[in-house]
């Protein structure tokens, strides 16, 4: 059987997720020119990479079409509905770190929590006609915290592809829901995480496909084996 790992083409991740498996003892090499989106690992020929976004990497190890990939765990979760049963975490990187939070602005001065924002979204319509609006491209990590977690069911998500952070200023939403990891973009824009609004602490993980044939597969155990070992 032929191993496939996605590792990330592009993007904030590349470099690392590379370095990691070469550490690992698995020298990346491009197959091709250096263009190319396939690759293999040195002296290993049942390995087999496939360069992709951090994105696809997360839908492509859902849909199994990858064995193993480097993504961040907020792309698993927002990507795929009950993660947990179809990708094993295998082990945490340490590069990558950013966190999903809930923030709102900075004026909302007697907003400090899930349960005072619960009650902003309570009498939100009353007030203003209609519904608390979140920005967001984390459609799926929101409704579970707000609605399964906080038992909050009155607010509209308004998606968000970019910029998320300019849409309370902007008129488009009213808080947001995004990724931060030194906080910088959150206070230019006048906006304050909750206290106990983080939703996902997220780092790099290498992502394992949940597949019957990987059960007593030496060279799965393997690469699982000595990525932990270097960490
Ligand atoms: N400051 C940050 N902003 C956004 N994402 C970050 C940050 N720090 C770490 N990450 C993580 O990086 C990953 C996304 O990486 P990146 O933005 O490089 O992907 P990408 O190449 O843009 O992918 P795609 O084009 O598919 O969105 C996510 O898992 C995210 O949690
Ligand atoms: O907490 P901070 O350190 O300020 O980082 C957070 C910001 O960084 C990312 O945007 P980026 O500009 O990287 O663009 P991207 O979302 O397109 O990757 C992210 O979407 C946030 O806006």
């Amino acid at each position: 059987m032929t191993i496939t790992i996605g590792l990330p083409s592009k993007g904030r991740m590349k470099d690392d997720a590379s370095a990691i498996f070469e550490k690992a003892g698995m020298k990346i090499v491009a197959v091709g020119n250096d263009r190319s989106y396939r690759g293999r690992v040195e002296g290993a020929d049942d390995i087999e990479i496939a360069f992709l976004s951090a994105s696809e990497i997360s839908r492509e190890i859902g849909a199994g079409t990858v064995d193993f990939g480097v993504t961040g765990e907020d792309l698993i979760r927002e990507g795929l509905a009950e993660a947990d049963s179809r990708v094993e975490i295998c082990a945490r990187l340490g590069f990558g770190h950013a966190d999903v939070v809930v923030a709102v602005p900075e004026i909302w001065l007697d907003v400090d929590s899930m349960a005072d924002l619960g009650d902003v979204a309570a009498d939100f319509r009353a007030r203003h006609g209609r519904r608390l609006a979140i920005a967001t491209k984390y459609w799926r990590l929101t409704q579970q915290f707000f609605s399964r977690q906080h038992g909050i069911q009155l607010y509209r998500i308004v998606e968000s592809l970019g910029a998320t952070e300019g849409a309370p200023a902007a008129g488009q939403a009213d808080i947001i829901v995004d990724i931060t990891s030194t906080g910088s973009t959150l206070k230019a824009n006048h906006l304050k995480i909750l206290s106990d609004g983080v939703i996902l602490r997220s780092e790099a993980c290498l992502v394992r496909a949940r597949k019957a044939e990987h059960e007593g597969n030496a060279a799965v155990a393997r690469i699982i084996e000595a990525v932990r070992a270097i960490l």
